[in-house]
């Protein structure tokens, strides 16, 4: 039998006073990882929170693992992990006492799974968390999510202010849980490089809208800079592809996406000479995807 997708968001919004979530189609199966890029602001959190039911939309429809939510979040929450920067945890009380109280609530509490982890992550379960440092912190909550051994993990934000080494433990953490094949991971991040390393699909949100979601071969694949020189002064050809150019002089960089082999011979035809063809790593992706949109944003705004 197939397994429900993991998330299925259809045509989701959010009116806020100043800002709209519009038309947001966002769905990928289980055993995957979606990874949410935008600038701030752009509404990952807002959608995260759609997701886990504790925001209604104010239209469309969301499912998550098989469960409409915010209706069925009751059953659809046994199932998943979620991790933010704004969940707390008890001051006072140490980590034993956080283990102890998720164990009695869910009956998938690994123990041996959380004492594999409380040593990986370097934890001492008997200290309380008001001592802990942000990393710290961090890798308590993640332990406290991942040995519940949920189908679907959401994490807002998970390595934000964390340093190198700490960043690679969690993702490797977040990477070993999804050994079991039915597993999935729904994150947002401004880290480029986490979610390049991390995602089977990539999702770039900006002003509440989907700019790109796909998976991230052809995500990453669809982009390229194309370095020409242009003696003669000629015009570039009119393609609507065409992202961001820098022109210094005769050189110019143009940033294309929906790129294949039919882009170079179209600048050729125009009389331009590429001296060279450049893939771009996701943060060049997401600058001209940012600057991109801005432009369009402006655009809609003075018509
Ligand atoms: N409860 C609310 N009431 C009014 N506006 C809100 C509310 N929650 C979020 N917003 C607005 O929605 C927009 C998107 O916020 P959201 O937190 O989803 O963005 P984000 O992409 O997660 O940003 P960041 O990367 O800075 O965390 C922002 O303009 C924010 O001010």
């Amino acid at each position: 039998m197939d397994l429900p997708l993991a998330v299925e968001c259809k045509g989701l919004t959010k009116d806020y006073s100043h800002f709209k979530l519009q038309g947001v189609d966002l769905s990928f199966e289980q055993g995957a990882v979606m990874g949410l890029v935008g600038p701030n602001g752009a509404g990952k959190s807002t959608i995260l929170r759609l997701v886990m039911g504790l925001l209604g939309p104010d239209a469309g429809s969301i499912r998550v693992l098989g469960h409409a939510m915010p209706d069925e979040q009751i059953a659809a929450k046994r199932n998943i992990g979620f991790i933010s920067d704004d969940m707390r945890l008890y001051e006072s009380e140490t980590i034993a006492f956080h283990m102890d109280f998720i164990k009695s609530i869910f009956d998938t509490w690994d123990a041996d799974y959380a004492d594999i982890l409380l040593r990986r992550f370097d934890l001492h379960k008997h200290q309380k968390v008001k001592g802990l440092s942000h990393g710290q912190r961090v890798k308590a909550t993640l332990l406290l999510a991942l040995a519940r051994r949920p189908r679907l993990l959401v994490f807002d934000e998970p390595t934000t202010g964390l340093d190198p080494a700490v960043r690679k433990e969690v993702l490797d953490e977040m990477m070993n849980a999804l050994a079991d094949e039915t597993r999935s991971i729904l994150f947002s991040s401004h880290n480029t490089l986490d979610i390049e390393q991390i995602s089977d699909y990539i999702t770039f949100i900006y002003g509440g809208r989907i700019i790109e979601s796909r998976n991230k071969e052809d995500f990453m694949d669809g982009w390229r800079r194309l370095r020409l020189t242009n003696m003669q002064s000629k015009p570039l050809p009119n393609l609507p592809n065409i992202k961001d150019i820098q022109q210094s002089g005769h050189l110019c960089a143009v940033t294309v996406n929906e790129y294949d082999e039919s882009v170079p011979a179209q600048f050729n035809s125009a009389g331009q000479v590429i001296t060279a063809i450049e893939r771009l790593s996701l943060e060049e992706i997401f600058l001209a995807n940012v600057k991109c949109a801005k432009a369009m944003t402006m655009m809609e705004f003075i018509q």
